[in-house]
C-alpha cells in the first residue's frame, strides 16, 4: 500500500498553477492576483462633501448659533455629479449634496440639520469645524499607490476596489473548473422516488460543494451507469469544461466497478490503495488530449469526503496558486476512547471545540462510528481527528491532531 503522503506527493507533482487569464471583474472574483495592483488616480478623486448641507466660508459662520442664526445667499446647488463653476465670496454659501464637489473657496460643509434648508437663502445655527465635512482628495488613495499585492484573493471588498479605480478587467490565476460525476447503476437523483435496491447519489452533491468551498468552479454531472461506453463517452463531453474531473464509487474490486475497468484500459491513471481509512482505493492520472487531471474517489460517502479532504482539496488550491494548501492541524484533547487499524492513517470525522483557557484547553468529541456509509454523522462533524498509522488505541483523554474543515 501507497502512504498518504506519497499518494499526495504524487498528485501535486502533476497538477501545476493554471496559466493566467485576462477576466472580467466579477469573473475575478475569489481567484488570486497575479500582478501587484496600483492605483493610477486619487481616491476620491476630488475634494467633497461627506453631507448634505451647504457649502461655507468659516469666517461667514464664526458667529452663528441656535439664537443668532447667520443668514446666507445660496449662489449656486450643487448635486453629485455636477462640477461647480461658482467661487464662494463673502456672505455667500452653496447648497451641496454629499459627494459632489466642493466649490472653490469652501473651508467646511454645514449639514442641513444645522440650518432651516432654506433658497435662495439660508439661516445657520451653528458652526462647523475647519474642514468639517469636507473629504480631501487621495485621503484614501493615492496616485501610484500599491493597493493590492500580488497573490491576493480577490474578495468582495477588493474586487469593490478595483471597480473604484477603474478597473473593469484583472489579470488572475482563474479558479480551476471541476466536473464531479458520481458512478453507479443503484443511483438516484434526489427528487425522484427510489425503487427497491436503490440509493440517493449524494456524493456528486456533497463533492461539488466540497470543490466550490475550496474555490474552484465546480460543475455537477449526475450519475453514470455502471455501464463503460457510457462512462467514457461522458467523461470525453466534459472535458471541454474541465481543468480537473472528479469521480466516485467504481474502483473497489467489484464485478461492476467500471471506472476502474476502463481507465486502467486507457493506461493514463493508476489505482493503488494507500494506507488510509477511510479512502483506501484511490485512483489518480491523467485524460484526454490536455493531459486533464483526474481523481477517482471511492464511492462510500465518507470514504469519498475523506478523499476529497485529503487529496483533490489540495490539489485544487494549488491550481489556483495558492502555496499553503494543508488544512490547518491543531492539537486538542480526545473525549473518546477508540481503536484504529494498524498500519493505516485513520481519519475519525468530530466536533471540536477551541481552548476557552488554560485550564479549559481545546477538545475534540469523535462523532458517530467508523463505517463509510455514515453520511448522517459526518453532517455533524468540524473536523477531523488524524491518527497515525503507528497508533492502533486512541486514549480518552489523550492529546490527538485535529485536521480543522
Ligand atoms: N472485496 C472488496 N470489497 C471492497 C473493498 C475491497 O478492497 N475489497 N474496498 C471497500 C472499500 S474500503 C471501499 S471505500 C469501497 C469502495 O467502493 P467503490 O469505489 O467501488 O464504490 P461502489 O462500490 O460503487 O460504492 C460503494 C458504496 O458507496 C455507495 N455509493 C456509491 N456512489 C455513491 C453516491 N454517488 N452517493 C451515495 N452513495 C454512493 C454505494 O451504493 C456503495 O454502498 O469498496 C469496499 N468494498
Ligand atoms: O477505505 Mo473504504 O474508503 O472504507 O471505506
Amino acid at each position: 500500500m501507497k502512504s498518504v503522503e506519497e499518494h499526495l506527493t504524487g498528485i501535486l507533482e502533476r497538477v501545476a498553477p493554471l496559466s493566467p487569464l485576462e477576466l472580467q471583474l466579477l469573473d475575478a472574483h475569489g481567484s488570486m492576483l497575479v500582478d501587484e495592483v496600483a492605483a493610477t488616480g486619487d481616491l476620491p478623486p476630488f475634494d467633497n462633501s461627506s453631507m448634505d448641507g451647504y457649502a461655507v466660508r468659516l469666517a461667514d459662520v464664526a458667529d452663528a448659533s441656535e439664537r443668532y442664526p447667520v443668514v446666507l445667499d445660496v449662489v449656486a446647488d450643487i448635486p453629485a455629479g455636477t462640477s461647480p463653476d461658482v467661487a464662494l465670496e463673502p456672505g455667500t454659501c452653496a447648497r451641496i449634496m454629499t459627494g459632489a464637489p466642493v466649490p472653490e473657496g469652501t473651508e467646511a460643509i454645514v449639514p442641513v440639520e444645522w440650518t432651516d434648508a432654506g433658497m435662495p437663502t439660508v439661516r445657520v445655527r451653528r458652526t462647523p469645524d475647519e474642514g468639517q465635512y469636507i473629504r480631501h482628495r487621495g485621503d484614501d488613495v493615492a496616485a501610484g499607490q500599491t493597493v493590492l499585492d500580488a497573490g491576493t484573493t480577490l474578495n468582495s471588498a477588493q474586487v469593490g476596489l478595483l471597480a473604484a479605480i477603474g478597473r473593469d478587467r484583472i489579470r488572475v490565476r482563474p479558479r480551476p473548473r471541476v466536473v464531479i460525476l458520481s458512478t453507479g447503476s443503484e443511483l438516484v437523483q434526489p427528487g425522484r422516488p427510489l425503487t427497491a435496491g436503490q440509493i440517493r447519489d449524494s456524493n456528486s452533491y456533497m463533492l461539488t460543494a466540497a470543490a466550490r468551498e475550496a474555490g474552484a468552479i465546480a460543475y455537477r454531472v449526475g450519475n453514470v451507469a455502471d455501464d463503460p461506453k457510457a462512462l467514457i463517452d461522458t467523461i470525453e463531453d466534459q472535458l471541454i469544461r474541465a481543468d480537473v474531473v472528479v469521480t466516485t464509487g467504481g474502483v473497489s474490486a467489484g464485478a461492476y466497478d467500471v471506472v476502474k475497468e476502463v481507465l486502467t484500459e486507457l493506461g493514463t491513471v493508476d489505482f493503488d490503495k494507500v494506507a488510509m481509512q477511510p479512502g483506501m482505493p484511490q485512483g489518480f492520472g491523467t485524460i484526454g488530449p490536455d493531459d486533464t487531471p483526474i481523481f477517482t474517489l471511492p464511492g462510500n460517502p465518507v470514504s469519498a469526503f475523506v478523499s476529497f479532504e485529503v487529496f483533490v482539496r489540495p490539489a485544487l488550491l494549488k491550481m489556483a496558486g495558492v502555496t499553503e494548501t494543508a488544512r490547518t492541524v491543531v492539537r486538542a484533547r480526545c473525549e473518546a476512547a477508540f481503536t484504529s487499524p494498524e498500519g493505516k492513517r485513520q481519519f475519525v470525522r468530530a466536533k471540536y471545540t477551541p481552548a476557552e483557557s488554560p485550564a479549559a484547553p481545546a477538545t475534540v468529541e469523535p462523532v458517530g462510528g467508523h463505517g463509510s456509509h455514515l453520511i448522517g454523522s459526518l453532517a455533524l462533524a468540524d473536523a477531523l481527528v488524524v491518527v497515525p498509522e503507528d497508533v492502533t488505541e486512541v486514549r480518552r483523554g489523550s492529546t490527538v491532531d485535529v485536521m480543522l474543515l
